[in-house]
């Protein structure tokens, strides 16, 4: 029988192969998704041969891809006017107030708008979600991911270098190394969801899927590129 701290890949099953990481039996949520979930975000990763890549502060290698690169996004607004935002944070954060009919949400929403580094929007967003949550759009907790999803397909539409760098990627998990969000990144020690490196992962796959679309007849590519604006 099998004791207890001791894991085996049998107990473990074939996460174990992409991460490399031996999770505690039975606290079994993954940093890094398993083979199944992994292949229907990215098919083009073969879960054998895959590599992890790790990515956090913006001066680390593949910064480029942590949301506090300084890249600035255009994005339609909720009047049908596109507004630039700093970086990918600074959307983020402005979006846990957007829309929300309060004078103090509003002003949030303009500070953020106006601050001058990812680190400022962040401090700002960060803190009245906690002093004010009854500020946040009620239902904050399932538009995130979509929030997010949009800033960085527009990110990395209108980048081609940023582009380049994410399809290089191709065949690797992407992984944000925070220790400490548990939901965007992978935590200390493994124990978050990685929900930025799923995104990436899955706008990775649809670049690829969309060049090659491309070079056959598809045009749906020319239709996406449509919905984000060029700098
Ligand atoms: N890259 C990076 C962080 N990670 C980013 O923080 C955001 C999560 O914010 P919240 O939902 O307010 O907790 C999300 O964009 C995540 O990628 N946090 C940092 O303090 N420094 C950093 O360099």
């Amino acid at each position: 029988m099998e004791k207890k701290g001791l894991y085996s890949i049998a107990a473990i099953g074939p996460d174990m192969l992409i991460s490399g990481f031996l999770q505690p039996v039975p606290d079994l949520t993954p940093v890094i998704p398993s083979v199944d979930e992994t292949s229907a975000i990215d098919p083009t990763i073969c879960p054998y041969e895959s590599s992890i890549i790790f990515f956090y502060k913006t001066w680390d290698p593949y910064g480029a891809f942590s949301n506090f690169s300084p890249h600035p996004i255009q994005m339609l607004d909720e009047n049908g006017d596109y507004f630039t935002w700093l970086s990918v944070e600074h959307y983020y954060q402005a979006h846990k107030f957007v829309g929300v009919n309060d004078a103090v949400a509003i002003n949030c929403v303009e500070d953020i708008k106006s601050s001058k580094s990812p680190e400022e929007a962040s401090r700002i967003g960060r803190k009245m979600q906690r002093q004010r949550p009854d500020l946040v759009t009620p239902d904050w907790e399932s538009i995130k991911t979509d929030v997010m999803y949009r800033a960085l397909k527009c990110k990395f539409s209108i980048y081609p270098h940023l582009n380049s760098m994410l399809l290089s990627t191709t065949g690797c998990v992407l992984v944000e190394a925070s220790p400490h969000d548990l939901f965007w990144g992978g935590g200390r020690d493994g124990e978050g969801l990685n929900y930025l490196g799923r995104l990436l992962m899955q706008l990775r796959s649809e670049f690829l899927g969309d060049s090659q679309t491309q070079n056959g007849i598809s045009v749906t590519h020319q239709q996406r590129e449509d919905e984000v604006k060029r700098p």
